[in-house]
């Protein structure tokens, strides 16, 4: 495989957990892992599931905007809840969809001394309606394990234990459903950014197209749609326990122009208290096992992972920062001081 990409893998699952076909699925995902980030993950018998939960989405959009409004994402410190259309900046310009955020089950940190971060792991809020909380809980318990069982799969796939990455788990993973309405042609339904809460994304689009990965020659590569499967791209705490050697793919949704596009990302969760140190550490560990040329080895610690930034004493840290600026109203309303810091540093 050469350095870069035009289209994206596709990793089969069912042969990931077959015993004959295992071996040599394993290296293809390793190849996907490694030069493009990217990949598509089909057979994961989750297919019913992922089409009933798109079915259930126009449903769910179309509930009244006052009962959207009362699970609004401004009430939660954690960014959990729901986002009207144009309240989110990515990129420096506002994204054109509409979206709730959910997160598995975690109580919200109640003392005051707790790091500001620890804000980021909260309860979620569900609008009235129990339907979505069923949907959401069969969703979440269903990418949980599925989530999980793949780590251990990438874990083995770069001739590491399967459990290497366990330790960096967090207690909270997080899911969206995201609507895109019809816009103007050429518009941003998100813009150009690399996932940041976590370790794995798995993504699930419906038939309508826009998702756009950028490769190493700075060229944008269509993620067309492929029935059933999830697109499982790396994110930014990966990147940085692999010392930037498995590297975040920064990704973008072009607006729909003439139908509504509907989207399910989950997030599964990097643990927040991982200080940079540690993750130097962990890096330098992994890295050194990680069976890649000496140049790539080279060349990842040239290019540190942001989260390796001495800027940051922890993941949650960076992490905080990202989500104040992508949702600066929920930003302005409970970290003030920090959404007046970090917006000040990036317009200066
Ligand atoms: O809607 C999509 O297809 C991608 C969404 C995405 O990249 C995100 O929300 O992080
Ligand atoms: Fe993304």
């Amino acid at each position: 495989m050469s350095s870069s990409f035009s289209s994206i893998p596709t990793i089969d699952y069912g042969r990931l957990k077959n015993p004959t076909t295992k071996a040599a699925e394993l290296i293809k995902l390793r190849d996907a892992i490694f030069v493009v980030g990217f990949l598509y993950l089909v057979d994961s018998g989750l297919e019913p599931l992922i089409k009933r939960t798109h079915d259930a989405l126009p449903w769910v959009f179309s509930l009244p905007a006052e009962v959207k409004e009362k699970s609004n994402m401004r009430n939660s410190p954690a960014f959990l809840g729901y986002t009207q259309l144009g309240s989110e900046t990515t990129a420096a310009q506002t994204d054109l969809r509409e979206q709730f955020d959910f997160g598995t089950s975690v109580e919200a940190k109640t003392t005051a001394d707790e790091p500001r971060w620890t804000g980021l792991e909260g309860p979620s809020q569900f609008p009235a309606n129990p339907e979505v909380k069923a949907f959401v809980t069969r969703y979440l318990m269903a990418m949980h394990s599925l989530s999980r069982s793949f780590l251990r799969l990438v874990g083995e796939s770069l001739s590491l234990p399967p459990t290497t990455f366990d330790g960096f788990l967090g207690d909270m993973d997080r899911l969206k459903f995201v609507k895109y309405p019809p816009a103007a042609p050429g518009l941003q339904g998100v813009g150009p950014h690399k996932d940041s809460t976590g370790l794995f994304t798995f993504l699930s689009q419906d038939n309508v197209g826009g998702l756009e990965v950028l490769n190493k020659d700075g060229d944008w590569i269509p993620v067309p749609p492929v029935e059933g499967s999830l697109v499982v791209n790396i994110q930014q705490g990966f990147e940085a326990i692999t010392g930037g050697i498995c590297g975040a793919t920064t990704h973008r949704v072009i607006a729909p122009t003439d139908v509504t596009r509907y989207s399910i990302p989950f997030f599964l969760g990097v643990r927040l208290d991982l200080t940079l140190d540690q993750l130097k550490e962990s890096a330098a560990h992994i890295t050194a096992k990680i069976p890649v040329t000496d140049d790539r080895k080279k060349r990842a610690v040239d290019v540190p992972s942001e989260f390796l930034s001495p800027q940051y004493s922890c993941f949650g840290e960076a992490q905080l920062r990202n989500r104040v600026l992508s949702h600066p109203d929920v930003g302005k309303r409970w970290y003030p001081d920090l959404y007046e810091r970090y917006s000040n540093e990036v317009l200066g």
